[in-house]
């Protein structure tokens, strides 16, 4: 469990009494999983889990931040028991590159992009399945084009700078920038964003999350891909939200208002968190959804 993980990784420091703590109040989503499926008796899980971070380690080059192997096959296995969504920040089709399963449903842009399952209004994707797209930030395109431009004019300056188009938003990655460089990358950006106020500023891991001012983030696509796959007002779903960034908690906000399924953040360090369970890393997550996936063999077959 969480304190033999610990003891064994962290070692005896000063830090882990602090982590521990928050363990408490954040226990392993591992350590639940019996419990869980549990609850889950007579409910339909639906998988809803973030990319960056939850399913990739978080790597120096986001171009780089592939999935293993071993990921995918426990992601094609839980996407055949349960209805499996990919909530991501990056372009939805970048996502989709990453992860080559089309037993998932996917969405980018921090949820303003989603190709949801069938329904009324039918689209076809590159492969000519019928899907449904759902972007409410199109009239901003636009607008989102003229800032990534003028952003990627006025950073050429700072060394280290990497601006990553994610359709409708916009990451500027700073991980690789000086320290002494930082302040000037961030007046940069508020004021390309005063001359553009339809859009707002966050911040991630190591970045500067850029996306249009409206009201819908992955808490609003969750609900969405909940709705169209039948389950909007229903008692009978167990929704299960994981993911590590900022962004997320907008998700796990959405479950603790449903009062609904687990949301699980993956940190190995104490955050603030809406979220009721943590896993400490993809590893863990891998490990988690085979879980799921083992138990859920075991009761239909029992
Ligand atoms: O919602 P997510 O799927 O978690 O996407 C959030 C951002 O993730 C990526 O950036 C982060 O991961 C990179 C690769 O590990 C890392 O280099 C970077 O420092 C992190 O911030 C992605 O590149 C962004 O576009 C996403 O918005």
């Amino acid at each position: 469990m969480g304190l033999s993980r610990l003891s064994s990784t962290e070692g005896e420091n000063a830090f882990s009494i602090e982590y521990t703590s928050w363990l408490m109040e954040h226990p392993s989503a591992l350590d639940k999983l019996e419990q869980m499926m549990s609850i889950t008796k007579g409910r339909k899980i639906v998988i809803f889990l973030d990319y960056d971070g939850t399913l990739s380690d978080i790597v120096p080059n986001p171009e780089e931040a592939f999935m293993t192997h071993k990921m995918r096959r426990v992601l094609r296995e839980v996407a055949n028991h349960f209805p499996t969504a990919i909530i991501s920040g990056r372009q939805r089709e970048k996502v989709q590159d990453f992860v080559q399963l089309n037993n998932v449903y996917y969405a980018g842009s921090h949820g303003l992009d989603i190709e949801a399952p069938l329904n009324h209004t039918t689209n076809f994707d590159d492969m000519d399945n019928e899907v449904v797209l759902h972007q409410p930030a199109k009239e901003f395109l636009p607008e989102k084009h003229k800032v990534f431009n003028l952003l990627s004019e006025r950073t050429k300056s700072i060394k280290g700078v990497n601006i990553e188009d994610n359709k409708f938003c916009i990451s500027v990655h700073y991980r690789h920038v000086l320290a002494k460089d930082l302040g000037t990358l961030e007046n940069m950006i508020s004021t390309v964003l005063k001359e553009y106020q339809n859009f707002r500023v966050s911040k991630g891991k190591m970045v500067f999350e850029i996306r249009p001012n409206i009201g819908w983030n992955k808490g609003h696509a969750l609900e969405y891909f909940l709705e169209y796959l039948g389950f909007g007002t229903s008692d009978d779903v167990f929704p299960i939200y994981i993911g590590d960034d900022r962004t997320d908690e907008d998700a796990f906000n959405v479950l603790r208002k449903r009062g609904q399924g687990f949301p699980i953040v993956v940190s190995a360090t104490p955050k603030d968190t809406k979220a009721l369970y943590s896993l400490r890393e993809p590893k863990e997550v891998m490990e988690f959804l085979l879980g799921l996936v083992v138990r859920s063999n075991n009761t239909s077959s029992t």
